[in-house]
């Protein structure tokens, strides 16, 4: 369960945004869909503590992560929360190893504990990484690269993963692939995932309910859970494109995902 109610306030020059938007699910895949610029990031920074709202509150599974009225304010490492950053932000000079074992090292301690390595060489195996661990991300494909990613966001056994726009750094033939991945991953880590996207198909393909940012605000909710048809969630969506035909759509998912089925 994932409950958000903050207002907060960004500036850069004279220019200044303001965010203000308040959303709460139990569904295990959310998603916030809206332009760029809406304030998407902020919000996902805001619940990982790496931005202080003014007013209101963050709620994860129960636990109050910050609350302006109370005073709570948890760190970002007492947060409990994975994060994939967008374009994956890997350690260039570290191996796939080394980087995903990050998150469990601090300052002081460097070297991993034998049962912080035996996890870091599980997500290892899972993630399919175990021939190139030590190699460094600038010479692993782009899926390659979500998966450490991933594997990163997921060492310190978060209880929610958050992830901006996972699918960003990829190009369209991969984005089919990695999303049916994506959502295996979630489904077996057994938490619940908010992702960030301005893509329509990643919200139609793996999310269970959608909000939809505008100016900084959410302005609607969508139940995708309702087995309504896709062009019905399309409209609820804001999407004003056109209804693809059924021709059209065969060869796109053709193109992104091989063979359809039937
Ligand atoms: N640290 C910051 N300081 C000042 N302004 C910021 C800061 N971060 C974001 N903004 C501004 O706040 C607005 C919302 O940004 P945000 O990154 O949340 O949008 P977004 O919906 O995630 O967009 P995108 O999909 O392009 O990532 C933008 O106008 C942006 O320029």
């Amino acid at each position: 369960m994932i409950d958000v109610d903050i207002e907060l306030t960004v500036r850069d020059g004279a220019r200044r945004f303001d965010l203000g938007v308040r959303f709460a699910t139990e569904a295990p895949f959310a998603a916030l869909y809206g332009p760029s610029g809406s304030g998407k990031s902020l919000t996902l920074q805001a619940i990982a503590g790496l931005l202080k709202p003014r007013a209101g509150h963050v709620r994860l599974d129960g636990r109050t992560l910050f609350d302006a009225a109370r005073g709570i304010d948890l760190a970002p490492r007492e947060r409990g929360v994975g994060y994939l950053f967008q374009h994956y932000a890997l350690f260039p000079h570290l191996s796939v190893r080394q980087n995903i074992g990050f998150g469990l090292t601090t300052w002081r301690r460097r070297r991993l504990t034998p049962a912080q390595q035996a996890r870091v060489d599980s997500l290892i195996e899972r993630f399919g990484l175990s021939a190139m661990a030590d190699s460094r991300p600038g010479v692993l494909s782009g899926g390659q690269q979500q998966r450490v990613a991933l594997a990163r966001a997921l060492v310190r056994e978060p209880s929610a993963l958050l992830l901006d726009e996972p699918f960003a750094a990829l190009n369209p033939m991969l984005r089919g692939a990695l999303r049916r991945e994506l959502a295996e991953v979630v489904r077996q880590a057994r938490i619940p995932a908010l992702m960030i996207t301005h893509d329509i198909d990643d919200v139609l393909e793996l999310a269970d309910v959608a909000f939809v940012y505008q100016d900084g605000q959410v302005v609607r909710d969508v139940d995708l859970r309702k087995g309504e048809s896709r062009d019905h969630a399309r409209r609820a969506l804001g999407d004003e494109r056109p209804v693809e035909s059924p021709m059209r759509q065969k060869l796109r998912h053709l193109l992104n995902d091989g063979p359809a089925a039937g």
